[in-house]
């Protein structure tokens, strides 16, 4: 059985558990339950805290999980990074009240507060600068209004909680973030089949399937538009004079790829979902 570590709440819970689902895994069905067999697909899943998968991971107790890079960072964990998932995407910053700081230099013996305190001192570290860290559980914006730290190191998605609290970023990015697989680097054959299933999980959402008819004389320039993963697939129709094209789009360029399409005369544009894939 591989051992797969989810997510048990928290901003990347219910994404990872929709993507498993996505990818035929049978999760929990009570958010009470922590672990869960899934015997079909020969997998058990372990429910545990975001900030914890990173070192039931690297201590080889379970084979996989489903973290976030900054919390795997954070854990100084011997877990390595085998994919990004496409969500839980945030940037690491440095924020204090407007006009306090500008440089990151400027942190030189003041206090910082964060609940990233190894991800942080190792940046400080990197960038020869030395600061008193106070780390806190949650909720950092409020340390510097309460007087317990001059600056802050937090996660920062749409930079809303900041701007209530009345800070502003500064200084350089920390990290770009993302949810990703990590993996106990012990060889699972089951853990290669959980990452071919999640990539087809991306490749199922990131790309639409578009078939259109297009007169022979203009296919080089529609294909032009539509190269696909390998090479579009062409198919012959009754009218010798058109043919039939099938191509996998990104699905964020699906619209603009059909105004082109259309131009080079093109029609008959349709495009479909892709439900699951394996590429
Ligand atoms: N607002 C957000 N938008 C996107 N990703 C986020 C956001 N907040 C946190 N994350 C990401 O989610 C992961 C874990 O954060 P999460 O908030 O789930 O854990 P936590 O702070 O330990 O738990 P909780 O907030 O429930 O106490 C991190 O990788 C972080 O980058
Ligand atoms: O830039 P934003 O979109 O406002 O999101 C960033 C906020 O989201 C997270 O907080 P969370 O809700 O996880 O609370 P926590 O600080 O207690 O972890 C993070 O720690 C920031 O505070
Ligand atoms: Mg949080």
């Amino acid at each position: 059985m591989l051992k797969i570590a989810v997510p048990n709440k928290g901003s990347l819970s219910e994404t990872a558990a929709q993507m498993l689902a996505e990818a035929g895994y049978h999760g929990r069905r009570d958010p009470r339950e922590l672990v869960t067999a899934d015997p079909a697909n020969g997998v058990e899943f372990f429910y545990l805290r975001p900030r914890d998968i990173a070192t039931y991971v690297g201590s080889g107790a379970l084979d996989v999980g489903i973290t976030g890079r900054d919390l795997l960072l954070d854990s100084e964990s011997p877990a390595t990074e085998v994919a990004e998932l496409n969500f839980g995407g945030s940037t690491f910053r440095f924020a204090s009240p407007a006009g306090e700081f500008s440089t990151l230099e400027q942190l030189q013996g003041r206090r910082v507060a964060t609940s990233y305190p190894g991800l942080v001192a190792a940046f400080l570290a990197k960038s020869n600068v030395t600061a008193t860290l106070v780390k806190l559980d949650g909720a950092v914006e409020s340390a510097v209004r309460l007087g317990v730290a001059d600056a802050v190191a937090d996660v920062v998605s749409t930079g809303s909680t900041l701007r209530k609290a009345g800070l502003e970023i500064f200084g350089p990015v920390i990290l770009e973030s993302t949810a990703v697989l990590i993996s106990s680097g012990i060889q699972n054959p089951g853990a290669d089949t959980l990452l071919r299933r999640l990539q087809g999980v991306l490749v199922a959402r990131q790309y639409v399937l578009m078939d259109y008819d297009v007169p022979r004389a203009h296919l080089d320039a529609a294909a032009a538009l539509t190269p696909g993963i390998e090479s579009p697939t062409i198919s012959p129709l009754a009218d010798p004079d058109w043919v039939a094209v099938r191509a996998m789009v990104p699905r964020h360029d699906m619209n603009l790829v059909m105004d082109a399409l259309w131009e080079v005369g093109a029609r008959a544009i349709l495009v479909s979902p892709i439900h699951a894939a394996r590429i």
